[in-house]
């Protein structure tokens, strides 16, 4: 069995070695011709898994995508097929809400104020807009959410509208899919119109997709708007983000939010679970066994922490400065965009981290943000 994989999805050759020949590509030059004999196909979302990709092939028993999004596949043209699909939902719903958490962190420590003092809009409360509702209710941070089709669909938490929070919030994080149909299709949900009524000295983060922001109308409100704070890590256009965008940016960073090694390896762990199912497998390798222990043993607090000190803590795990100064040195075209994504494997979550305390401090709460919480 030919397992054609998308080069940037780690531990695929512990995985999947076992159910087949591996073959690695690059998922983003990826053409029919190199798809046609592969009898399962693994892909990231800078694929488009399509017709035109799969026409060649007449033995695809599996397309697997270790993403959330799945904006890049034709699931009809699969589905026509008869080709089963699987993608990650929440595999790295985590890594995604400690980003937004921690970037949030990072421009209260360069502006001055506090996160705790916050008010913030979550945009889609699905699994990264949850996971980052987590990390704040946590810390005690305010936070509001706004998503219509859950409020349809009788989720019990409150909900309010866009417009709503825009006259309410002081911070806005989007986590919402890209969508264009449907009755709250997101594709420039923030256009000029909407990013004209941001509140002054707004903080507006887009950790889900670029084109869920009207990128040209971004740059020229920020242009007359000195006062907005924009963390940005998805792009209209990847991998080549508009140029004039980045220098407007807080924290620019190429579409890395979902990347922890624990992320990433959920994915693959997700897509080998579904391929066994289809095979009749009862999947043998085991998730954690994969990820390297991480560099601190651990780490004690003796007295309880404040914002400054938390912001410490959150950088010992991941400091965002690091992909941001990157990015902005090398990330600017579409090949340092997608090298500094392929070599992406520093970053860990909350968890990786074990704390311990001597009593003296708090510690409960750090738990709850996801570090790992071992005693006095
Ligand atoms: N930057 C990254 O690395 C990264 C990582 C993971 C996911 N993503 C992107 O983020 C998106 C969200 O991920 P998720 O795991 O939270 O997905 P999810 O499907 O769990 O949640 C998305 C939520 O958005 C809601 N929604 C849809 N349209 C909306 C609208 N117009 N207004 C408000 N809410 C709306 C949905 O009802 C849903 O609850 C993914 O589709 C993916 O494109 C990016
Ligand atoms: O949709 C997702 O899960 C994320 O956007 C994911 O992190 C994208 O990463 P990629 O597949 O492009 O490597």
């Amino acid at each position: 069995m030919k397992i054609l994989v998308d080069e940037n999805m780690p531990y695929v050759d512990e995985l999947f070695g076992e159910l087949g020949q591996v073959v690695k590509v690059s998922g983003r030059t990826l053409d029919a011709a190199t798809v046609a004999d592969a009898d399962v196909l693994l892909v990231r979302s800078v694929t488009k898994v399509n017709e035109a990709l799969l026409q060649a092939n007449q033995q695809l028993r599996f397309v697997g995508s270790a993403t959330i999004g799945m904006d890049h596949v034709d699931r009809d043209y699969l589905a026509r097929r008869n080709i089963p699909f699987a993608n990650a939902p929440g595999c790295n719903a985590i890594a995604v809400g400690e980003f937004a958490f921690i970037a949030m962190l990072e421009l209260a420590q360069r502006y001055g104020g506090r996160l705790q003092d916050k008010r913030i809009a979550i945009v889609g409360a699905g699994n990264t807009g949850t996971a980052l509702a987590n990390c704040l209710a946590a810390y005690g941070v305010d936070y509001r959410l706004c998503d219509p089709l859950l409020a349809q669909s009788g989720d019990k938490r409150a909900f309010y509208s866009l417009d709503e929070l825009l006259g309410w919030a002081d911070v806005i994080s989007l986590h919402v899919p890209l969508t264009r149909e449907g009755a709250h299709p997101t594709w420039y949900l923030f256009d000029e119109q909407r990013l004209d009524k941001l509140p002054p000295n707004a903080w507006l983060l887009n950790c889900c997709r670029g084109e869920v922001i009207d990128n040209r109308a971004l740059i020229r409100v920020k242009s007359r708007r000195a006062d907005l704070r924009l963390v940005l890590d998805v792009w209209e256009g990847e991998p080549n983000p508009m140029a004039e965008l980045v220098p407007l940016v807080d924290l620019a960073t190429p579409h890395i939010a979902g990347y922890s090694l624990e992320g990433k390896a959920r994915g693959t762990y997700m897509l080998y679970q579904a391929l066994c199912r289809e095979l009749g497998i009862t999947p043998s390798a085991d998730l954690n066994s994969l990820l390297p222990p991480f560099h601190l043993a651990g780490v004690t607090l003796s007295q309880n922490i404040d914002e400054r000190q938390l912001l410490g803590l959150c950088r010992s795990v991941y400091d965002v400065r690091d992909d941001d100064w990157v990015f902005r040195r090398e990330g600017l075209d579409g090949r340092g965009f997608d090298n500094m994504r392929k070599n992406h494997r520093h970053r860990r979550e909350f968890s990786a981290l074990a704390l311990a305390h001597t009593g003296a401090s708090e510690v409960d709460w750090l738990s709850q943000l996801g570090f790992t919480g071992i005693g006095s």
